[in-house]
Parts: structure tokens; sequence; C-alpha cells
């Protein structure tokens, strides 16, 4: 817990009809009721009331102790959303005898004695409320004085947006974006003064395209996305580009160590997935989501670049999947129409269909690590193990400025894995979304500069149908001898029927038929497609051979990372006063 500090103000002051003692330090907003006014407990003895925070984590909590909470409250001046002066019809003064009689109002500003404090309150399963306290005090002077005194705290911090550049895709997930914004996230940036320019888009890519060439990024401190994952992708590939023409670097070039984004990206999860706002924050609830935004959490991310022969194709910041996961998202392109249904329909088509496919993978294994796909330590926020690999890349990368040649050494460490597959997977984070609350690769870091390769080779009907219904279990969808994981920096993946360019090309260009009805070892029917798609965060990639790089810390999201739940979360109901 935050320890108090320095006292800036500490005043006797009214919350409804009980006087507490009102304190405000750099760190910490605390209000603890009056001895005066004590709560009357039936069952047990009564005992002094000593500070108790309702944001410390706490064991064994007796029944005092959960009573001493109910009457002493503190917020973290971080966590305050905004402070607003009271219009009350009826104010209280407090008599000489220290009692509080009830007075009428006067005309005029200067008159005002209460005030609102907005601030973050936590709720089961990391959703966060705007939860509000109202303080009256005898005068109207010493109200002003702490109107200012929280004022001046919340604009000493930097880290929050002021302006925000907002993409609203109208038909995402239910297409219920422009309402959500509307409802529930607008009227929050009002109340705590931040500023937005809307812009709902008019097609697919209009986003991306308008990041990329026609935005003054200057004006504004964010971005603020409405939408899906997919919509999430055309944020960042207008951003990621942008930033490397600003700064003078070729995106398209593999080798080129990219810049990182400056503004940071906001998701008020609106589609049909929305792994990327779950694993980050912990739920997809645009009202959290706002919270997040404002306080002006920051959570780096890595991004997987994804090339072919050198060319780009695309950014991945949660799933590359060839195979099963492509091919579930090939098919429900055509449902789009039965919103986020379409995916569960296409997942059991998929798993009935049954088709594996033959290729080599590739991969450059993340070498003197901290954390391994098999932990049971999760990515959570602050998380040592992000911090320790990005640190540790960080200063690779400096030894690498300077000597050219330490790089190469990681470059005779290449392996390769030939088969049969039901699914390649590479999760840059844990995948976690409301159909798999753990993930893809549940032990996954958000910014560690790493991707977890999932290869499930091909196996009977029945244990891939285990593998896949671990997801939604405790059990370990890794623990089965058809399925291997590795953590990497870097892997390429090339089809087995694509030895040439020039077949890929005949592919691509529209004359697959051709290729897909290659006949092979298929048990069924003997007329499996030799090639699958890969499924690049929800969208489709036009190639099947690609070489993939782990890009760290590329970009930042106006989030923390999942919190650990207090015992006080579990155990209180959120709105205690
Ligand atoms: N105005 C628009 N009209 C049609 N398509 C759009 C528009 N704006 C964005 N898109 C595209 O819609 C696609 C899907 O959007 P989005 O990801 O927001 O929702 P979703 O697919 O329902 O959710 P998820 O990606 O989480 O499964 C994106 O690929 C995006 O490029
Ligand atoms: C037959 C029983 C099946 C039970 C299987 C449960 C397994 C669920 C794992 C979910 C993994 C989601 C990974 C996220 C991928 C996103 O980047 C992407 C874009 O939103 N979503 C999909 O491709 C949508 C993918 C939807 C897959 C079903
Ligand atoms: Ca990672």
């Amino acid at each position: 817990m935050e320890r108090p500090g320095r006292l800036l103000l500490l005043s006797e002051l009214r919350v409804r009809n009980s006087a507490y003692d009102v304190s405000l330090s750099r760190s910490l907003l605390t209000w603890k009721r009056r001895i005066s006014s004590p709560v009357y407990h039936p069952f047990r003895p009564r005992q002094d009331f000593d500070l108790v925070t309702t944001n410390e984590t706490q064991v064994n909590l007796s029944n005092d102790q959960l009573l001493q909470k109910r009457v002493c409250h503190s917020v973290s001046v971080s966590e305050i959303i905004s402070v607003r002066e009271e219009e009350e019809e009826n104010i209280c003064k407090r008599r000489d005898d220290g009692s509080w009689k009830k007075i009428k109002e006067r005309e005029g500003k200067d008159c005002r004695q209460a005030f609102t404090v907005l601030y973050v309150e936590r709720c089961p399963q990391h959703r966060w409320r705007c939860a509000e306290v109202t303080f009256t005090c005898s005068e109207a002077a010493l109200c002003q004085r702490w109107v200012n005194s929280i004022r001046e705290q919340l604009s000493a911090i930097t880290s929050r947006p002021k302006q925000l550049l907002v993409y609203i895709n109208p038909y995402s997930g239910k297409r219920q974006g422009k309402r959500i914004y509307e409802q529930k996230v607008a009227p929050l940036f009002a109340q705590a003064g931040v500023s937005t320019h809307v812009i709902a888009t008019e097609h697919a890519d209009y986003a991306r395209d308008h990041l990329r060439t026609e935005a003054e990024l200057k004006k504004f401190d964010g971005v603020v996305c409405v939408g899906g994952d997919g919509m999430f992708s055309e944020i960042i590939h207008g951003l990621i580009w942008r930033t490397q023409i600003d700064g003078g670097v070729d995106p398209n070039c593999a080798d080129e160590a990219l810049l990182p984004c400056s503004l940071r990206i906001g998701i008020i999860p609106a589609g049909s997935t929305d792994c990327i706002c779950f694993a980050t924050v912990g739920t997809n609830d645009p009202v959290t989501s706002a919270l997040h935004i404002i306080v002006g959490d920051s959570q780096p991310m890595d991004v997987c670049s994804v090339h072919h022969n050198n060319i780009f194709l695309r950014y991945s910041v949660s799933l590359l999947g060839y195979g099963f996961y492509g091919d579930v998202l090939t098919d429900s392109e055509r449902k789009r129409w039965m919103g986020p249904a379409r995916y569960d329909l296409s997942g059991v088509k998929m798993f009935l269909t049954h088709h594996y496919y033959e290729g080599a993978v590739s991969y450059l294994p993340a070498r003197g690590i901290m954390g391994t796909p098999r932990d049971a330590a999760r990515c959570r926020s602050g998380c040592v193990v992000c911090q320790h690999n990005g640190k540790q890349l960080s200063e690779k990368a400096e030894r690498y400025e300077m000597d050219e040649a330490s790089e190469s050494e990681s470059e005779g460490e290449w392996r390769t894995i030939r088969g049969k597959f039901l699914a390649i997977n590479a999760a840059s984070m844990s995948c976690a979304c409301p159909r798999s609350p753990k993930g893809l690769s549940p032990a996954a870091h958000l910014s560690d500069g790493t991707t977890d390769l999932i290869l499930v080779r091909k196996c009977s009907r029945f244990d891939f149908l285990r593998h896949l219904l671990r997801h939604t279990s405790k059990d370990d969808q890794f623990d089965l001898n058809f399925v291997e994981v590795h953590r990497v920096r870097r892997f390429c993946f090339t089809p087995r029927h694509c030895q040439s360019d020039s077949d890929l090309d005949l592919r691509e260009n529209g004359k697959h038929q051709i290729f897909s009805q290659i006949c092979r070892d298929h048990p069924a029917c003997g007329c499996a497609p030799a090639y699958s798609s890969w499924n690049c965060d929800g969208e489709i990639l036009t190639h099947t051979a690609i070489d993939v790089r782990v890009q760290s810390n590329l970009i930042r999201l106006f989030a923390r990372g999942i919190e650990e739940p207090t015992v006080f979360e579990d155990l209180t109901s959120p709105c205690a006063i």
C-alpha cells in the first residue's frame, strides 16, 4: 500500500449525516468516520477504529476489521477521476456544541460548501466503476481550498490524456459501437475533462489510412479504438506505419529496428472476440476501459512483424494461427451477418473437417530469458518477467550498437520441425478472451519480447477435442504428446507444397483451387487441401510462407495488465459509501 506521505489538507467534513476526518496527501485522499459517530455492531464489543484502506491487500480480516473498512476509505490520487463543486439546496453548518444544523443556501458561487470527488472503484472480475462521494464543508472558503488542492494534484499527473482521437467502427460485433461510446464512454470523458475528436469509420481500412496520411497526431495524447480486434489491428497498422515514416525508418524492411509509437492506444471493446482488451485489462467492459484511459495507464506490448520474401505483410499482437484457426476465420468471414456466433459455428465445422497441413517450422528460441510457456505464473500488472526481459533486450540492443558481431551469435541457433500439423499457433500474449479465459498460451507475456509457438501435430479427432476443451478448463492444453510449445523471438513457416515462389504466386493469383485439391494421405475423403491460411489477429493473410519477428514494446496501451484481486474486493460490496 502507498504511504500517505505529508498531509496537504486535513479537515473535519461531513459525508451524508456523519462527520469524517478527511485528509489529502500527494498520493492519497482518506476519509475516516469520527469516533464520536460510532457504528453500532450488535454482536461484537466496541473497539477503537484505526485507519484501514480500501485498496490494501489484507488477509484474515476479522469482523471488526471489516466494520472498520466501512468507516474509513482511502483512494489513491492517481485514481481520482475529477472533483466538482456542488450546488446544494440545503447545506449544514456546525454549531458551537459540535452538532450540525441545516441552513439555507445563499445565492452565488462563493457560497458553495460541498464538493464531490469521482474516483475509481474496483468491482468483481476486474471491472472498474466510477464511484462518487460528496463532502460538505463548514465554510465556502474551506470547500474552495479542498477543490483547488485536489485539482492541483490531478493536474500534476502528466500521464493523463487531455486530447484523444477516437475511431468508432459502427459494424463491429453486434453493431453497438456508436451506442456504447455515446452512452457509456463519452459522459465519463466529459466528466474527466478529456476532449475528443470522434470519427466513425466509413469502410474497412478507413481508420488505418486516416492515421497513415491525414490525422494531425501532434494534437493528440492518444488514440481510442471503439471496436474489436480487427479494428485495433487497423489502428496499430496506421500508427506504426506513420511513426516509421515520420522517423525516417523504412517500415517494409524486415531487418530495420522499428521505432516505438509515442501515442498510447485505448480499446473500448465492441467486437466479437476483443481478446486484446480482455488480456490487457481482464474484462471486456467499456466503462472499465474508459477509466483506464482517463487515469492514463500505460502497458507496453510486443508486436510481431510478418514478412513474406522480405515483403512486409502485417503486424500481429495476439494470434497468428495456421490450420485450425486460419480455417475457422476463413469460414467465419462468409458468416459475418451472424455476428459473434459465427466463430462458434465455424469452430465446430472446422473441428469436424479435421484438416491437417504439412510444412516446416523453423524458429529461434528465446535464450537467457526469464519464464517458460509452461509456467504456472501469469503475466499480471507490474509483471517482473516483462520488466526483466525488456531490460535485458534493451541492454542487448545497446551492446549490438557497439559490437554488431554479438547479434550474429543467435543466428546459429535455428531449429526446424517438419511434419503434419492440425494447428500452428503463435501467441504473443495469452489471447485470453471470454471463450477461453486463460487463453491459447496462459503463461505468455504482454511485453517480454517473445511469442509462444504452439505446434499441434496430426492426431485423432478425439485427441484434438481434448486439446481444444482444455482451453476452457484448468487442465494443461500443452500436456499432450502431440502438442509442443516453444518460446521464440522469430520463426518461419514453409508449407510443404510451396517450394517455389511461382507455385505460390499462382495460388495467390486466385488459381488456388488447383492446389487446394491436391490429394494426399487424408484418411477420411482423400482430398485434403494442401494449404490453410494464416489468421493474423482475425485477418486472413494472403501468403502461407511467412517470416515472423517479435518487435519488443512497439506500442503502448491505456491499460496496466490484469490486476490480482485484493481480499477486500472479494469480501466487501463494491460501493461501500
Ligand atoms: N465502416 C466500416 N464498414 C465495414 N467494415 C469496417 C468498417 N470499419 C472497420 N471495418 C472493418 O471491420 C472489421 C471487423 O471489425 P472489428 O474487429 O471491429 O469487429 P469484429 O470482427 O466483430 O470483432 P473481433 O475482431 O474482436 O472478432 C475490421 O477488419 C475492420 O477493418
Ligand atoms: C469444439 C470446441 C471448441 C472449444 C475451443 C475453445 C478455444 C478458444 C480459444 C480462443 C482463442 C482466441 C484467439 C483470438 C484470436 C483473435 O486474434 C481473433 C480476432 O478477434 N479471433 C479469432 O480468430 C476467433 C477465433 C475463434 C476460435 C473458436
Ligand atoms: Ca510476448
